[in-house]
């Protein structure tokens, strides 16, 4: 069970080809990731969260700020002791970085070579790990000879081999196929629950933070803009950018051009209900306006779950008697977040 704590941590980089200048590639972030917590950090590509991942394992080191994983302060160590506390920090990649000559048993053998472990407690341990990731019969066989998702599961054995505290994982779904990716987001949540490890990922893809994130962070520009529970930053997102997730995620409300177009095609009145809070669903809506005779259609928008609270943007046309229909509304507004769009 291990700890991260990211302190007011910045990385500049002398900018490319021009002479004397600096990038700030991660900018004053600071994020606090509880034992046992999967934090997801989302950005947009150039966001810093490639970098901000390569400062918690040491291979880069902070401009500024301080980065403890554990009780220990990964920012101010010396290079030795680094090479020792990364066994403590697994990793696993977008593209696995499998050594393609070794086997399956060798390739998650290695960090236990390089750590010095006895070759029958190595041997004992590939066998526990590749039946917890289900795929003990692939012990001799080489990484060309597996799919995508295989290959990942033996990156994700080969990061546990030292039985690390923290696991971090970089865009570990992103070259697989939607289900495939659900398959390895299942493995991370059964290393999460079954190990207590903590889990930093970082993705571009909402879907990602949905599945499996307790906590999140929104990256932009280097900066953490928008921090906390999956539920509230995606049900009330306060950024651009997290807004813009929330939409690859689930039409939200229709924007002007659409809403113009629903207004020549439906007669009725349409207004956008927003499920935000977790506790209103979607039966109270519709029984509440069909309590008044009021007919209801969903025109635009979706609405998904967090952890079992559901959110996001139903936009409805409602066809009715006018004093019915304005009852309803008003009766919707006490339960639920509504704006009439016209
Ligand atoms: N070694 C480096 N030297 C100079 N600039 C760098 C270096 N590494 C990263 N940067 C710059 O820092 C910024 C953040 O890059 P980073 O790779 O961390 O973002 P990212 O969110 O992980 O994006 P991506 O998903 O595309 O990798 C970018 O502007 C990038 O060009």
């Amino acid at each position: 069970m291990t700890r991260v704590s990211i302190a007011q941590v910045s990385k500049e980089y002398p900018a490319r080809g021009r002479s004397g200048g600096t990038v700030t590639a991660v900018d004053e972030v600071s994020i606090e990731v509880a034992s046992g917590e999967i934090h997801a950090i989302i950005g947009y590509s150039g966001a810093g969260k490639s970098t901000l991942l390569r400062l918690i394992n040491g291979l880069e080191r902070v401009t500024s700020g301080r980065i403890l994983v554990g009780d220990q302060d990964i920012s101010a160590m010396r290079e030795r002791e680094l090479r020792r506390e990364r066994t403590g920090i697994g990793m696993i990649f977008q593209h696995f970085n499998l050594l393609r000559s070794r086997t399956v048993s060798q390739n998650v053998a290695y960090p236990l070579v390089v750590a010095g472990a006895p070759k029958a407690e190595r041997a004992r341990r590939v066998v526990e790990l590749l039946s917890f990731v289900g795929l003990a019969d692939k012990a001799s066989a080489y990484p060309e000879q597996l799919s995508g998702g295989q290959k990942q599961r033996v990156g994700i054995a080969r990061a546990l081999a030292t039985n690390p505290g923290v696991l971090l994982a970089d865009e570990a779904t992103s070259a697989l196929d939607p289900e495939t990716s659900q398959e390895v987001l299942a493995l991370l949540r059964r290393v999460n629950a079954e190990f207590g490890i903590t889990i930093i990922l970082i993705t571009h893809e909402m879907e990602v933070v949905r599945g499996i994130a307790h906590r999140v962070t929104v990256m932009d520009g280097g900066r953490a803009v928008e921090q906390g529970d999956v539920f509230d930053v995606f049900a009330r997102p306060q950024t651009d950018t997290a807004r813009r997730f929330v939409a690859t995620a689930l039409p939200t409300r229709p924007d002007p051009a659409h809403l113009l177009r629903l207004r020549e095609q439906h007669r009725g009145k349409l207004v956008a209900v927003t499920f935000a809070d977790g506790r209103v669903d979607q039966p109270i809506v519709f029984r509440t306006l069909a309590e008044r005779g009021i007919d209801v259609s969903i025109v635009h928008g979706g609405v998904t779950e967090v952890g079992g609270r559901s959110f996001g943007t139903l936009t409805l046309e409602l066809i009715g008697d006018e004093l019915q229909v304005e009852h309803g509304i008003a009766a919707l507004g006490q339960q639920a977040e509504l704006e009439v769009l016209a």
